[in-house]
């Protein structure tokens, strides 16, 4: 369990005092895929090197796994922090030493014998699907498997918290998706707690159970992934959902389909989990009178479940149309006329 209790970071620049991160409290449970999200200056990469205890915060607390590591220095604080590794955006590797080498170099900083470290690093070798290429330098490997030997690194030690910093930025989005299944992946089987720090919501919806939305410092809206999806409070989560949202929403979109209905109204409904299975268009015809187009819809699969959005065009008189909507409003579907104001 991670926990940060009121904790401010600033930093004295010289010309003024800058608060890089403000007040933040976050509990974050065992084997979570947390995600912090935020744009360029929210705070992510200080709030991260907070839990990694490379920074102390200026006031509050972070308590890893009972430890607080913001009262403990020396010897203690470089034990606490094997047990918190980190991947990078740009890999970090050493790039005079092989794949093998790479993978071993912290189990020879933290003491393990030679003879024990060559098994473990033909574990790790396997767990993250790199077997054949242990003799290869890393200016000889793609981007994804450079971040797969990344990968293994971090999980020499057995750490409790994998910290990933932008992980998947500098990767195409094909690679992307396969390093996140393996982080999804090493999640389930080790029990690891990941916390990831991006600006891309893609990647929350892909593999994160909550996401925290960083703005100025602070953490301005904190969920699990599918209701933050289905109902973004804060205006920059709602910036965030519309970066995967599909051009469905935008306003260009709604009068081009408003030209090709042009008659009723367009409905679009937003249904989460096990409502993406029930068969709710069924029970709406067959209950009301009014007349039900599909225009679009897509389901999106995050590690909480699907949500799914539908666009349809109803034809009724008003009172039909209302009746229609609140039938879906009372089996808990999100529905809203679109307005194309
Ligand atoms: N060591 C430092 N000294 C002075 N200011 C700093 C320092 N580290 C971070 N900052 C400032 O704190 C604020 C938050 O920076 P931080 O790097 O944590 O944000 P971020 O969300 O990770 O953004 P990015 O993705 O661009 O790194 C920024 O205004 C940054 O300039």
């Amino acid at each position: 369990m991670i926990e940060l209790k009121k904790v401010t970071k600033k930093f004295d620049t010289g010309k003024a005092i800058l608060t890089a991160v403000d007040e933040v409290d976050l509990s974050i449970a065992d084997g979570e895929i947390f995600g912090i999200i935020g744009y360029s200056g929210a705070g992510k990469s200080t709030l991260i090197r907070l839990l990694n205890g490379l920074e102390k915060p200026t006031s509050g607390t972070v308590e890893i796994n009972g430890q607080m590591i913001t009262a403990i220095k020396g010897g203690e604080l470089r034990k606490a922090r094997q047990k918190v590794s980190m991947i990078f955006q740009h890999f970090n590797l050493l790039w005079s030493r092989t794949v093998k080498e790479n993978i071993e170099f912290p189990l020879e900083i933290a003491g393990v014998a030679k003879s024990q470290r060559g098994k473990r690093v033909q574990e790790l070798i396997e767990l993250v699907g790199l077997a054949g290429r242990e003799n290869a330098y890393p200016s000889e490997l793609s981007g994804g498997q450079k971040q797969r030997v990344g990968i293994a690194r971090a999980l020499a030690n057995d750490p409790e918290v994998l910290l990933c910093d932008e992980a998947t930025s500098a990767l195409d989005p094909e690679t992307t998706d396969a390093i996140l299944d393996l982080l999804v992946d090493i999640n389930k089987r080790l029990g690891l707690t990941i916390v990831l720090i991006t600006h891309e919501m893609h990647v929350i919806r892909k593999i994160c159970h909550r996401v925290a939305v960083m703005e100025g410092g602070r953490v301005v809206e904190l969920g699990d992934v599918l209701t933050v999806f289905q109902s973004p409070q804060a205006e920059i989560t709602k910036r965030f959902v519309a970066q995967v949202a599909d051009s469905k929403d935008s306003r260009e979109t709604i009068k081009n389909l408003r030209e090709l209905y042009p008659t009723g109204e367009l409905v679009k409904l937003v249904f989460l989990g096990e409502q993406t299975e029930k068969p709710l268009l069924t029970k709406l015809i067959r209950s009301h009178s009014v007349d039900v187009n599909i225009v679009q819809g897509n389901i999106s699969h995050t590690q909480r479940g699907a949500y799914g959005t539908l666009i349809l065009q109803l034809k009724g008189s008003p009172a039909e149309i209302e009746e229609a909507l609140a039938f879906l409003r009372a089996e808990d579907i999100q529905a809203e006329v679109m307005q194309n104001d």
